[in-house]
């Protein structure tokens, strides 16, 4: 098992700073780390984690190390992988296997040798090593305790696998935790989206139309900050609560193939595939930008694009040109992929910090339980969820009101009335 692929190992002391800066704001994993370095709950656990390898990232790794467990590093997007940061991981001793622009290839042969760490538990973020575990590595099977999984998209995958009954091992939707989806996929996505189309374009957001596909957690954060941004957001949805979720929110709400003629600036969080494809190209206006950041690299369809182009040339950094027959040009950032992490860094520290908190807790969780525990999608316990929250209030000094004997008995009883 070789100990580590990175870019260039020399990069560690860049790496190491900006870990350290990130770790400054997760205040609620560093209480973690504290106490898993006193009471060591993961003493001799083989973790094997697939995500982003960003800061935020390595300061879970060295949080559960500091709970007494090996882990090894794989990344879980070809393109968000943070090459300083996985240089100053493996310089520290951990086995870490990611290089930003990996072909598809490489990216399963990483988490090949990542697995060789024989895991116990497993971290996912989009379910690719369960999937791996169970389509071709059934043979690690009887070591893993139970694993835990990072984003929506990947929680739908298993919870699929668990109504087919082809789950072999209990997980954790980490995702679900409200410490988590409230928080990470509504302010983070929010935020680091718009990074990563500022520094890939720095087009101006003030007047442009932006249309949000999708408007669950992430289209919400999405929308939100770019209507602060001074945009003209549109939205469009398939779910009828959500679309009136958003007509109320102020709004405007169409469909797609409206949408398409109308939209500067188009961002997919669907978590679904094709939602814009060849009827929707046809439509564009000439330099519309389009990029997604939901669920990997599908939700855009590059198939179609690709058929409509008579050429298609890379005209700067992660922004693609497919000139169309007609001669529209229409352009595509960091391939379709993660645009907050393929051209940005990622979700902010403050909010990975709960996210982070959960994954940690959950592991813990797991090594303790999971002989109690059935071959099912759980979610992440209400006490760790409650915990992470009363945590970050505290480490933001905010104190909340407490409820009085006479309040908590009103709100239990159904005797009294008006
Ligand atoms: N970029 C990031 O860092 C980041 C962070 C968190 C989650 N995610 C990913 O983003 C995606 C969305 O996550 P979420 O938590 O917002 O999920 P969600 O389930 O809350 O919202 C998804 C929304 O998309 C809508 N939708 C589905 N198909 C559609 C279509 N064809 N057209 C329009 N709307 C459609 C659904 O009705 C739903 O309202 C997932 O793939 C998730 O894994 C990315
Ligand atoms: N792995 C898939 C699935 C979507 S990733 C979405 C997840 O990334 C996580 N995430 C976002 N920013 C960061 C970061 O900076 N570091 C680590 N994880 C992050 C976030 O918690 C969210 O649930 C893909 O690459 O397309």
């Amino acid at each position: 098992m070789k100990d580590y692929v990175v870019k260039d190992i020399k990069m560690a002391k860049q790496g190491a700073e900006r870990i350290e800066w990130a770790r400054r704001h997760m205040p609620v994993l560093n209480y973690i780390k504290e106490e898993f370095q006193k009471t060591k709950p993961l003493k001799g656990v083989n973790v094997i984690a697939c995500l982003h390898v960003t800061v935020e990232t390595a300061n879970l790794i060295s949080t559960l190390q500091a709970g007494g467990a090996n882990v090894a590093l794989t990344a879980s997007n070809p393109l968000s992988t943070q090459d300083d940061v996985a240089a100053a991981l493996a310089k520290g001793g951990v086995k870490v296997y990611a290089i930003r622009g990996e072909n598809e290839k490489q990216y399963y042969e990483n988490i090949e040798s990542a697995l060789k760490i024989k895991p116990n538990v497993t971290l996912d973020d989009g379910a690719d090593v369960i999937a791996t575990v169970h389509s071709k590595h059934p043979e690690y099977l009887k070591g893993i305790y139970g694993g835990c999984e990072e984003t929506t998209t990947g929680v739908i995958r298993l919870r699929a696998m668990a109504a087919d009954g082809a789950l072999k091992y209990p997980v954790i939707a980490v995702n679900d935790a409200e410490t988590k989806m409230m928080f990470d996929n509504r302010y983070g996505t929010g935020q680091s989206t718009l990074h990563g189309i500022i520094n890939a374009t720095n087009i101006l957001l003030a007047g442009k139309n932006v249309v949000v596909v999708g408007y669950g957690w992430c289209g919400r954060g999405v929308a939100m900050r770019a209507k602060g941004m001074g945009s003209n957001v549109i939205v469009v949805e398939v779910s009828p609560r959500k679309a009136l979720e958003a007509a109320m929110d102020g709004f405007r709400v169409m469909d797609m193939k409206q949408a398409a003629k109308e939209g500067d600036l188009f961002i997919t969080v669907t978590g679904d595939v094709s939602v814009i494809r060849k009827e929707h190209f046809k439509l564009m206006k000439d330099q519309a930008i389009v990029c997604n950041s939901g669920h990997f690299n599908v939700e855009i369809d590059l198939e179609d694009l690709g058929k409509m182009a008579k050429k298609v040339n890379e005209v700067k950094t992660d922004v693609m040109e497919y000139v169309l027959d007609d001669g529209r040009r229409i352009y595509v950032l960091a391939e379709g992929r993660l645009v907050n992490l393929a051209c940005a860094f990622g979700h902010p520290p403050e909010v990975m910090d709960m996210s982070f908190a959960n994954q940690a807790l959950s592991v813990k969780h797991i090594v303790e339980n999971h002989k109690k525990l059935k071959n099912e999608v759980y979610k992440v316990p209400e006490a760790i969820d409650n915990r992470v929250a009363k945590m970050k209030l505290e480490t933001m000094g905010i104190s909340i009101e407490k409820l009085t004997k006479e309040q908590e008995k009103y709100l239990s009883s159904w005797s009294m009335g008006t």
